[in-house]
């Protein structure tokens, strides 16, 4: 059996960015892929969908402004835009693999424990002195009946003909952003939403304001609405909702969440243990066996799924194992965006915990007057921050066309704490984009 200082199962972001580390130390490593090279984040993920958004943004953008300067407005071709999404993307996989292989060995295959140090792929063993295992998540599927009727994130990121009909069932993310960039290229689109509000985790107020702008735009939403069956009806699909109503269409996304991929692994002949959240960690990723480690969208850690966070953990873990630093790690204050048309995006203090907690003061700036949005023709750009007593920026919410970027801006200021004093000393952005008319706004 073949000994290694590392094995690592999986090559997303978090296992990519470990395997980049830990491979300039000299150390012996293997790598360990099922599925594509690169995991999610650049194959079937942020990658694919940021390329999409350049499109989807465009025309939006354009069609918000025609009488405004601009006289045709533009329209997404949806099958012309896969095809060059496709151009980009369809060699990455094997381009990753291509990197590894100059990088360290690799095994392809699923990876299994036999036990703590022992990992099998495809009948092969191989002995790590440290297991780090980062297989991050799959999308869930409904158990309901008909469910092989159902179509993922996946299937929508490379979907090469525009359905006419299109219906999600789940109101995240995944929904929000795709179900976007579908109804741009003019799908009618139905979101079946189980609750009573979208993407939850962002600031409530401004997730109706998105459904407010999705809705004026076309887009269909069903609140306390799900789906208990589906069935082929001809070419299309229908769909039967915990109401006992249907809708037919001709294609139906289950955007109900992701899951983590634990089964294959066969934790158990480990003793490693898990959850339906994801493999239990300590607060230096070692799970409940000394020398096995989790980073990344695998873990049941508290935190957003992301690759900022699955990459920030590979990088913790490697200065652990080859620097010696023993610090906890304690996750930074983390930016986060739905890349739909507006964005929602957020960083630090929700304004809705901080609404009637005494510690906190929480502003509303209306973004639309300035120069930068109101050329954009948007109406509803505001951004909300929060105050701390010392009257620092603790958190900020925004929605907007670029509110991604915009609370980007802001998330070194929460992170670091200036006080405002500082923060005037020492910061003065570019003038007239909008991070002056943003830190304009905050000067206290
Ligand atoms: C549609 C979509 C859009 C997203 N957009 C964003 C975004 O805008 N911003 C953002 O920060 N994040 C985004 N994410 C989330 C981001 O993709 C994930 O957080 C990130 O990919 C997690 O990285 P990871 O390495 O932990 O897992 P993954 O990227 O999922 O990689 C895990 C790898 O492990 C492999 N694997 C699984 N089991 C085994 C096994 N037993 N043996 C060997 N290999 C195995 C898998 O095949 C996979 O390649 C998006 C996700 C989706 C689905
Ligand atoms: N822009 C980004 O950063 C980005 C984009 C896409 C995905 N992601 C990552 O991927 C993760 C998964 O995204 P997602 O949108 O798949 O999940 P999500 O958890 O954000 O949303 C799942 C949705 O499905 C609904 N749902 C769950 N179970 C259901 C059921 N049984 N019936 C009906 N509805 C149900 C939930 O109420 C929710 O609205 C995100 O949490 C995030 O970490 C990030």
């Amino acid at each position: 059996m073949k000994s290694y200082d590392y094995i690592i199962l999986g090559t997303g972001p978090a296992g990519y960015k470990l395997a980049q580390l830990l491979a300039k130390t000299g150390k012996s490593l293997l790598a360990v892929e099922g599925g594509l090279f690169g995991g999610t984040c650049p194959n079937v993920g942020c990658e694919p969908k940021i390329f999409l958004s350049g499109a989807v943004h465009t025309a939006l953008a354009s069609q918000q402004l025609v009488g405004r300067g601009i006289a045709q407005p533009a329209q997404v071709d949806w099958d012309q835009l896969m095809t060059v999404k496709k151009a980009r993307f369809d060699s990455w996989p094997a381009e990753t693999k291509a990197i590894y292989e100059k990088m360290c060995d690799v095994a392809v295959g699923y990876g299994e424990f036999v036990d703590a140090h022992t990992i099998q792929v495809n009948g092969h063993q191989y002995h790590g002195t440290h297991i780090i295992i980062a297989t991050g998540h799959r999308p869930h599927r409904l158990e309901i009946p008909g469910k092989e009727y159902l179509h993922d994130s996946t299937d929508v990121l490379s979907l090469s003909h525009r359905p006419d009909h299109a219906v999600f069932i789940g109101g995240g993310y995944v929904a929000i952003e795709l179900a976007t960039f579908l109804a741009a290229a003019g799908t009618k689109v139905d979101l079946l939403i189980r609750s009573d509000r979208i993407l939850r985790g962002f600031y409530g107020k401004y997730a109706q304001e998105m459904v407010d702008q999705l809705t004026a735009r076309g887009l269909t939403f069903h609140f306390q609405t799900t789906a208990s069956a589906v069935a082929k009806t001809g070419e299309r699909v229908t769909i039967t909702t915990n109401h006992g109503e249907q809708l037919t269409a001709d294609y139906v996304v289950d955007a109900s969440g992701r899951v983590p991929n634990v089964e294959k692994l066969k934790l158990t002949a480990a003793g490693i243990k898990y959850s339906r959240r994801g493999i239990d960690v300590d607060d230096h990723l070692q799970t409940s066996v000394a020398g096995v480690y989790a980073i990344g969208d695998i873990t049941s850690q508290p935190v957003p799924k992301l690759t900022t966070v699955a990459e920030l953990e590979a990088d913790y873990l490697y200065r652990q194992l080859v620097r010696g630093d023993q610090e906890p790690l304690r996750y930074p204050t983390i930016g986060t965006a739905a890349f739909a048309f507006p964005e929602i995006a957020q960083a630090g203090v929700n304004p809705e915990e901080a609404a009637d907690d005494s510690r906190y003061q929480v502003v509303e700036h209306d973004l639309s007057f300035g120069s930068f949005y109101a050329g954009l023709n948007e109406q509803e750009a505001k951004l909300t921050v929060v105050y701390d007593r010392d009257q620092r920026l603790v958190g900020a919410s925004e929605i907007g066309a670029t509110a991604a970027d915009d609370i980007n801006n802001l998330v070194p200021v929460i992170g670091l704490q200036p006080s405002s004093r500082e923060w005037q000393r020492k910061v003065l952005p570019a003038y007239p984009a909008l991070a002056d008319e943003v830190f304009g706004l905050l000067k206290r």
